[in-house]
């Protein structure tokens, strides 16, 4: 995991000095004006990517014809079970990894022709951290990342002054990063990635290792760039809450494909109606067995003369149900509608254990396909 963090962060650093100077540039001042592209494009548009590593019985398809897009200033969580493909994803549409077939444009430039036009609009700060200079200060790496991405740092510095009163870094700017929790580290690889005023940044588990507060913080201010600064954010974590609360839009992937491609109100609209709690009096074991044969009870609790079930059910489950009750002589004493979040959406959808994006548990023969140069 480490290794290809460590590989990824290099490749990227050698994109980064491509990208500088010259015709990156250039071309971002003439044929890929940025304002155009921005509202003529997605942000991020990926068409039928499929990857297959091996060959013949070993083979495994990653990913298979995957597709979405994504537009300027929209925040979308990729999730999926372990093994679901996602890594694959973000490492070809990074140019770290080379897929079979399909096609990656970042703001309508693609990243297979152009890499480095490309990639001048995109970072990405993978697993969990990125390599900040310990001994250089929090404002020193900000700096630091926006010149090698090309941009002049004092042309950024109200915008470094920016990121790190929102990220609450400012008391800190002066301090070397090495002194600073791994909370507070993990603020400044953010704060790094967005310094080089990039307009597309890939962000795995965001949040990891931040205390609550600092965590709604985080949480709040990713909100706060994407609408206000048009920043379109490729979110993964674990943290179901987080993908919740940042996300606008979410694509779960399972074995290789995109199985949902939904904003979170509508996926959470689907899944509100499903369940209700019930609780009755008057229910004895052979009115249960009855109605268990006719509906989906589960969690059945007795408390004293009532009886509180849980039962999956549509609103017209719901009133078949009701009618059932009345029939079998149960007063309803309380219905409560239970509120599913987007973790009960996830393991539903994907009969997966709620631990979406990202984990260690990797076969040690990966990576050898990667390119490892961020280019080709
Ligand atoms: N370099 C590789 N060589 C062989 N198989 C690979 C390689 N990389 C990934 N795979 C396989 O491809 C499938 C998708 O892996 P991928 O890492 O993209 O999934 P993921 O969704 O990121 O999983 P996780 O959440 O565990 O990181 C898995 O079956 C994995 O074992």
């Amino acid at each position: 995991m480490t290794s290809e963090s460590t590989d990824l962060e290099g490749a990227r650093g050698t994109d980064r000095s491509d990208a500088v100077g010259t015709d990156a540039g250039l071309e971002s001042g003439t044929v890929d004006d940025p304002a155009t592209r921005e509202r003529e494009e997605p942000a991020l548009a990926v068409e039928g990517l499929s990857k297959t590593f091996g060959s013949g019985d070993k083979a495994v398809a990653a990913v298979e014809d995957v597709s979405f897009s994504v537009a300027p200033g929209e925040v979308i969580g990729l999730l999926g079970p372990n093994g679901a493909g996602k890594t694959t994803t973000i490492k070809s549409i990074l140019g770290l990894l080379l897929p079979d077939e399909g096609a990656v444009r970042i703001h309508g430039i693609d990243v297979y022709d152009r890499p480095r036009a490309a990639y001048d609009h995109v970072d990405a700060m993978l697993e969990g951290a990125r390599n900040d200079y310990w001994r250089l200060t929090v404002r020193e790496n900000l700096r630091y990342f926006a010149a090698i991405r090309g941009r002049n740092p004092n042309a950024l510095a109200d915008r470094h002054e920016e990121l790190l009163e929102r990220l609450d870094l400012a008391d800190r700017a002066d301090t070397p990063v090495r002194e600073l929790s791994r909370g507070m580290k993990q603020k400044v690889s953010l704060a790094s990635v967005l310094a080089g005023d990039v307009s597309v940044a890939f962000l795995d588990e965001p949040t990891l290792g931040l205390d609550v507060e600092s965590s709604l913080t985080l949480r709040r201010e990713l909100v706060r760039l994407a609408d206000e600064r048009g920043l379109t954010l490729v979110v993964s974590s674990h943290d179901m809450d987080v993908i919740e609360a940042v996300c606008d839009r979410v694509v779960i992937m399972n074995e290789g494909r995109v199985v949902v491609d939904d904003t979170v109100e509508n996926l959470l609209a689907a899944f509100e109606t499903q369940g209700y709690r019930l609780t009755v009096r008057g229910a004895d074991e052979s009115t249960l067995a009855a109605l268990r044969e006719r509906f989906d009870v589960t969690d059945v609790e007795r408390l004293e003369d009532r009886t509180r079930f849980a039962v999956a059910a549509d609103s017209e489950t719901f009133y078949r149900l009701t009618d059932a009750l009345e029939d079998h002589g149960l007063e309803l004493v309380a219905v409560d509608t239970v509120q599913p979040d987007l973790e009960d959406a996830f393991v539903e959808l994907t009969g997966g254990d709620g631990t979406g994006a990202g984990s260690d548990d990797r076969d040690p023969e990966r990576g050898t396909d990667d390119i490892g140069g961020g280019t080709r």
